[in-house]
């Protein structure tokens, strides 16, 4: 674990994996942080891993709120630079999704493919996130955390054995920090510069997922070129800490086709 600083702030990365080889860029979804690649890293020894706490969560700083797409992707820019990756597979959870999506359109240097897990160009509706956001304004995360993993793991998710982990992840986050990153999701809507995007994609949709359903991550795999989509069946919005197998099968099948190994 590692603080990378900026003149702005301090974000929070961990790089893993044998130095030169292939590189992978884990982003998490809001309300989580870098731990919630656990599973993937441990299974996935042979790639040269960036992973990185986004801004108002886990260890890395929290600005004040809201934050703009813009500065989430200048971030993961300006941490792949100090890190020296370039030519990566971006793999990005919801949120992480687009900022994989933004960073692709400005870097595509960068980026030698995309992972858009659970993830769409466009998510949910700017008067939903503007009721989660006074919600969370009003009675910080607990306001809205049963709510939450429920959308993430569906009907039954009183009775998932990661849920007391993932309550305690969510719980966790600074409300500034998810307040400024759920603004940036609600004013961001990628599909114009998405639909130009021509580089090797895989998407990933969980079964059960009630924030990024199949059928919307589907929607924006078929505005990209030869993409690919993969339906994790026994999984909700958090299918590397459902399935971690099933879920590193899927990266690993990408990586392969690609020759990023
Ligand atoms: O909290 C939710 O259900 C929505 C989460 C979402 O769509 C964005 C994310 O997980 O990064």
């Amino acid at each position: 674990m590692a603080r990378m600083f900026f003149p702005d702030l301090r974000l929070n990365v961990e790089l893993s994996g044998p130095e030169g080889a292939p590189p992978l860029v884990l982003l998490h979804a809001l309300g989580t942080n870098l731990r919630l690649w656990d599973g993937v890293v441990a299974r996935l020894p042979g790639h040269r891993i960036l992973r990185m706490d986004m801004r108002g969560h886990g260890l890395s700083d929290v600005p004040p709120g809201p934050y703009a797409m813009g500065a989430l992707i200048h971030d993961v820019e300006r941490v792949m630079a100090q890190a020296g990756l370039r030519d990566a597979v971006v793999v990005g959870l919801s949120v992480g999704g687009m900022i994989a999506q933004g960073l692709a359109v400005k870097r595509l240097d960068l980026v030698r493919g995309m992972v858009l897990s659970n993830s769409a160009a466009r998510i949910g509706i700017a008067s939903q996130w503007q009721t989660r956001i006074e919600a969370v304004r009003a009675g910080g995360l607990e306001a809205i955390a049963d709510a939450t993993l429920e959308r993430w793991f569906g009907r039954n998710w009183r009775e998932l054995p990661e849920l007391p982990q993932m309550r305690a992840m969510l719980l966790a986050t600074p409300p500034e920090g998810w307040m400024g990153a759920a603004a940036a999701i609600a004013g961001t809507d990628f599909y114009t510069p998405t639909a130009g995007l021509t580089l090797p994609t895989l998407a990933i949709a969980g079964l059960r997922d009630g924030s990024t359903p199949p059928d919307l991550v589907k929607e924006t795999a078929d505005l990209i070129l030869g993409s690919r989509f993969q339906l994790i069946r026994g999984a909700g919005h958090l299918p590397m800490v459902e399935q971690p197998d099933a879920y590193t099968d899927a990266l690993r099948g990408f990586l392969e086709s690609i020759g990023h190994v």
